[in-house]
């Protein structure tokens, strides 16, 4: 039997999730979980998100978005936990149920020994993922105008850069890269190049964006700090957990200048294919910035764009799919 649960991430805006520490009594007392609980019976997941915070913590939910889900054996059960990101709450958090409750920064890592719910340890890592996930194209462009779309991206809160040069030998990618941590110094960028391990490796990435192509060729995860992954099925997706990476990019969800000729998957089937990974998953094709309060509502880590990334409507992220401010 597969017991239901669910549990909320509280987000305050800045980044930071509230953990809760189990309380002597239940099964796991003092390891660390998401606020939340087992889903009653006749209960949809929302309801026993919004019944748990409420019980464990004095708060009413006033949005939430379902994001990932992870099945896990334990010795006592078999579980399903469904994850929300919890963007906006009423009242302020409470241990009603004599939980210690503490709040931590994503990138940071966590105290040596800290006892988290094995479950979940990659929602952990998942979470310092930022929203939007922006690719070049200075083959198109120029390099020029792209470290400058870069640039302006970085100011408006863009952290997390594929540099997808298909044509470019690993020599101008390498020196590429370079140039774009001298312009994008003052932020925390995290630069991915698309490829085989090697090329990322020779180029010092911080990681590799494996095209899809190379999902059923790899006997393992690449040995670098960052991993995305191109899926377009779900087979692509199974592919990609399969071989352990942070992260994948579904898509196109909608036409696309860069693959014509390919069928966009739309909102229901991306939704349904995200729903099944217990991967973090962005959107990928034909979208733009304002496609990313959509994304979020259907449970993707956020939206990937190219020619997105220099129509980028928005002043920056919108601040409410970052989380409550006020915490
Ligand atoms: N609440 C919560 N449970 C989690 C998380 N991750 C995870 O694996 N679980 C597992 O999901 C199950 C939740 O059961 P629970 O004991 O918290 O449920 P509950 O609040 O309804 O407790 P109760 O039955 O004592 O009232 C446990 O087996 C727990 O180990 C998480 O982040 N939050």
């Amino acid at each position: 039997m597969i017991l239901p649960v669910v549990a909320g991430i509280l987000l305050n805006g800045r980044g930071g999730y509230l953990l809760a520490q189990r309380p002597p009594g239940k099964i796991m007392a003092g390891f660390w979980e998401f606020p939340g609980g087992k889903v009653e019976a006749g209960e949809t997941l929302r309801q026993a998100l919004d019944r748990e915070l409420e019980e464990e913590l004095g708060i009413r939910v006033n949005c939430a978005t379902p994001w990932m889900s992870r099945q896990f054996d334990y010795p006592h059960a078999r579980v399903v936990v469904s994850f929300f990101r919890v963007l906006a709450w009423s009242g302020t958090p409470q241990a009603c149920e004599f939980q210690k409750l503490s709040w931590f920064d994503p990138e940071e890592a966590l105290p040596e020994g800290f006892a988290l719910l094995p479950a979940n340890l990659p929602l952990i890592r998942a979470l310092s993922l930022p929203p939007v996930y922006g690719l070049t194209r200075a083959h198109e462009l120029g390099e020029e105008p792209m470290l400058a779309v870069i640039d302006d991206a970085c100011r408006r809160g863009l952290r997390l850069l594929q540099v997808r040069e298909k044509f470019w030998s690993a020599v101008q990618i390498a020196c590429f890269v370079q140039k774009i941590r001298q312009r994008t110094q003052p932020w925390p960028l995290r630069i991915l190049v698309n490829g085989d391990p090697e090329l990322a490796q020779r180029t010092g990435a911080d990681g590799v964006h494996l095209p899809a192509r190379l999902l059923e060729i790899l006997k393992g995860r690449p040995d670098l700090p960052w991993v995305g992954a191109s899926c377009h099925s779900r087979t692509e997706l199974e592919q990609a957990q399969g071989l352990g990476v942070d992260f994948a990019v579904l898509g196109p969800v909608c036409p696309t200048q860069t693959h014509p000729a390919a069928h966009p998957l739309g909102w229901p089937e991306f939704t349904a294919l995200r729903h099944e990974s217990p991967l973090p998953v962005y959107a990928l094709g034909g979208l733009t910035g304002l496609a990313l309060n959509q994304a979020i509502q259907q449970g993707a880590q956020g939206i990937a764009v190219m020619r997105g990334l220099e129509d980028w409507a928005e002043e920056k992220i919108p601040s409410h799919l970052c989380g409550q401010e006020s915490v």
